[in-house]
């Protein structure tokens, strides 16, 4: 499909402040997003999407608009900070950080998964809802926290960046806190789903002090991802 290249944003005030920067997660969101991308009318130098590339920061189409390529849960730092002024990251990682900087217009409808609980199918003969302490591994400790917190429930914390499926099978933890979507991964490490804590999807994201500063730039670019959304979600 053919998207016309869009007329360059000029920077609002002041007219130094260089172009907007728009974070990126590497990885799975990455492929979804990129129609959504070209809906908007941004289009990043082509080896933006090849991972194997050791490029971070890349120009668009637009000299107004420039790409930076980070991990997914680093989007949300670069844009708490104002180094990125707009991003995208999936909403587990808003609700780890809970970042009172960063505005979340727009549900992408990406990335589609939940943020779940799971024990090994093999059952221990247990009632979880009585105890009243436990061990949990995630890369999500503070929505885990927040989970068990909620329920009177002291939750030990191990933190792992990856394959949290194998701590309850050796001995790390009793349970896990991780994302889930077609449950293959459960299934294949002899666990299953037994809470879902959130339904998840990718957001637009944006820096508060920066829509405040840059208003008619952002502004631009939140219309253009609404309108590239309700374009998508017509056909
Ligand atoms: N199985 C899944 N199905 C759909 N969306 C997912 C799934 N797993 C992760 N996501 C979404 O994609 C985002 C990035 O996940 P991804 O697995 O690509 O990165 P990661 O492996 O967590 O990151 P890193 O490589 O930095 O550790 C998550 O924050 C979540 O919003
Ligand atoms: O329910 P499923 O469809 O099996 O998807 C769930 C898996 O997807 C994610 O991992 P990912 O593939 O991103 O790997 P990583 O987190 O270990 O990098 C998540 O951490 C689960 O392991």
């Amino acid at each position: 499909m053919d998207h016309p290249i869009p007329t360059p944003l000029s920077p609002a005030t002041p007219e130094d402040a260089g172009p907007i920067v728009l974070a990126l997660p590497k990885g799975r969101i990455l492929s979804e997003l990129g129609p959504v991308l070209a809906r908007a009318g941004i289009h990043p130098a082509a080896d933006y999407a090849d991972e194997s590339s050791r490029r971070l920061r890349f120009p668009t189409e637009d000299p107004a608009l420039d790409v930076i390529r980070v991990r997914s849960f680093d989007v949300a730092t670069f844009v708490a900070h104002g180094a990125a002024q707009i991003g995208v990251c999936g909403a587990d990682v808003l609700m780890e950080f809970d970042y009172p900087e960063i505005y979340a217009p727009l549900d992408l409808g990406i990335g589609r998964c939940r943020v779940s609980v799971a024990e090994p199918v093999a059952a221990t003969g247990e009632d979880p809802s009585r105890w009243s302490r436990i061990t949990v591994a995630t890369k999500y400790p503070n929505i885990a926290q927040r989970h068990y917190a909620a329920r009177g429930v002291q939750a030990e914390i191990v933190h792992l960046n990856g394959a949290m499926e194998l701590a309850p099978s050796m001995g790390l933890a009793k349970l896990i806190v991780d994302l889930v979507q077609t449950g293959s991964t459960l299934k294949a490490n002899g666990l299953r789903e037994t809470e879902v804590i959130a339904n998840v999807t990718s957001r637009l994201i944006v820096n508060r002090t920066a829509l405040k500063t840059r208003p008619e730039a952002i502004g631009t670019w939140i219309a253009r991802f609404r309108a590239a959304l309700a374009e998508r979600d017509a056909r």
